[in-house]
């Protein structure tokens, strides 16, 4: 019993020395020297310690924002550039996804360019009856007013009722394209109800849309199975793409079939001068393909990357698109980007979207000086996009919000003052500076930051990119640009945390 309990007392004593403590213990024998230059050696390995925790905090705090998704929205009026902003984005950045939707582009691609010609033929046969018609398309002075051409049939002659004649089919083609891509095919009316620039008071009803033109294109997207019947595909069964398959078909041989008829009416000399009377620049607006028809109008047309940048479809609503980055050092790093629409109507919906994001770029489509808006003939464009800056940089909701400013469209603008079109014209205060792109482009930059410093509920940089976002090479460079600025501002966010 007695040797038991000695052998349980030794086991105890033992436990009782921690061996690291008696490690790290200091010396029985330590002189104060000593001591002092241990503590100093222990205060200061705490320290390196203590900054590594801290580093690694940090990291973790930077891993997490990076993994959170950098929101980025989309602002500016109706054919600012907003929606083919984000097509540069996804050619540059997520080529994969990109040339997954190519194809689907080919219906809108192809509406739009039945559409010029229905255009064409519009006022063909207005002019054909000796009708005065049309209301005129930008003209200064007529603050909204209808005015009236009268028609010069005398210029016409047989070939030209031919022509119509066979191009009739291209009516029906329109129609059931539009039906099946659905209303951002419809380009906004004029009206007379007053509109403002910015309304911005968030709406009671409201849906977020994620489908969009998206919804229109998938009903496009070539057939993944071809072996099940019923098997659905994007929500559609085998029977279902099958019919729409027929259609597009359809359509793509009536169009083909119209190849040269096309080419005829277009390249022909009184409908020029028609239009030039009429002052309808359809080569100026979005969606023209007149001058491709000889490679679209084929029955195995596939779209190009210029093609899709090109091709107009409205935008409804606002439009929620995820990015995942394919390559570089943000590879599998996740980006939302909204798109929204420019129409007066449809900026109620915008700032649902004003608190929690990362960055907007602002469209400004600078060609526009002096044009009207479609929805608002009484307002002019440029004096539209200046009032929504102003509203965008005097919102509190963005008061912290990055905000980088697109003056978009320079090629048209330089293609429309070689014209011998004249800013100071349209706007006074241009006086008589040189009528030229960088002088000009140089003006309304100017005018822009001066709002931007002006309304600006705090101060904020002002960043300011020349763009011509139908020019793939030179927006990914500005891209890249606009992408480092947006993401170091949201890593210092994240150190800041
Ligand atoms: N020439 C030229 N055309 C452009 C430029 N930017 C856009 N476009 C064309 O203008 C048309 C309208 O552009 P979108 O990107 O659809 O305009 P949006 O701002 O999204 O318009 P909404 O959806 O109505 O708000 C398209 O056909 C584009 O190809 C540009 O810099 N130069
Ligand atoms: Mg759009």
């Amino acid at each position: 019993m007695g040797r038991t309990l000695d052998r349980f007392d030794t086991a105890s004593l033992a436990s009782s020395v921690d061996p690291l403590s008696q490690a790290i213990a200091p010396p029985p024998d330590e002189t104060a020297r000593e001591k002092a230059e241990r503590e100093a050696r222990e205060a200061n390995a705490k320290r390196v310690s203590d900054e590594i925790d801290e580093q690694l905090r940090t990291e973790r705090a930077v891993a997490k924002k990076k993994r959170k998704p950098v929101k980025v929205l989309l602002l500016g009026q109706s054919e600012s550039g907003k929606s083919t902003t984000l097509k540069n984005f996804q050619l540059t950045y997520a080529f994969k996804a990109w040339q997954e939707e190519r194809a689907s582009w080919r219906a809108v691609i192809q509406l739009n360019l039945v559409r010029s010609v229905n255009q064409i033929l519009d006022i063909l046969t207005a002019e054909l009856n000796g009708s005065p018609t049309i209301i005129d398309q930008d003209d200064e002075d007529d603050e909204g007013a209808i005015t009236y051409h009268h028609a010069h049939p005398s210029s016409f002659t047989e070939k030209h009722r031919l022509l119509k004649l066979r191009l009739t089919p291209l009516r029906r083609v329109q129609r059931d394209l539009e039906q099946r891509l659905g209303s951002a095919t419809e380009e906004p009316c004029a009206t007379n109800t007053p509109t403002v620039a910015a309304p911005f008071e968030p709406q009671e009803f409201y849906i977020r849309s994620t489908t969009g033109w998206k919804a229109a294109l998938d009903k496009f997207k070539p057939r993944l199975s071809r072996d099940s019947k019923d098997s659905k595909d994007g929500g559609m069964t085998t029977a279902m793409r099958e019919k729409l398959q027929r259609e597009a078909d359809e359509a793509t041989q009536i169009i083909a079939g119209c190849r040269e008829d096309m080419q005829s009416i277009w390249e022909d000399k009184a409908i020029r001068e028609m239009l030039s009377r009429r002052k309808m620049m359809l080569e100026n607006s979005g969606g023209f393909f007149l001058n491709d028809v000889d490679r679209i109008a084929v029955a195995n047309y596939t779209p190009s990357d210029h093609d899709v940048l090109r091709a107009r479809l409205r935008t409804m609503g606002v439009q929620e698109y995820r990015f995942t980055f394919e390559k570089g050092t943000e590879s599998g790093h996740e980006w939302l980007m909204y798109d929204v629409g420019g129409t007066r109507t449809l900026r109620q919906a915008w700032a649902h979207h004003f608190d929690d994001m990362n960055a907007i770029i602002f469209l400004a489509p600078i060609s526009c000086f002096d044009e009207k808006l479609a929805e608002d003939r009484r307002v002019n464009r440029l004096e539209d996009s200046f009032l929504l800056w102003k509203a965008v940089c005097g919102n509190k909701l963005l008061a912290k919000t990055q905000l980088i400013l697109f003056l978009n469209k320079c090629d048209l603008l330089e293609k429309k003052l070689k014209a011998g079109v004249r800013v100071k014209d349209s706007v006074p205060s241009f006086a008589d500076r040189a009528n030229n792109a960088s002088t000009v482009a140089k003006y309304f930059k100017q005018k822009f930051k001066d709002m931007s410093k002006q309304y600006s509920t705090e101060p904020r940089p002002f960043y300011c990119h020349l763009t011509s976002v139908i020019d793939t090479k030179a927006t990914a460079i500005t891209l890249g640009a606009v992408r480092e600025g947006i993401l170091r501002e949201h890593l210092r966010d994240a150190d800041f945390i």
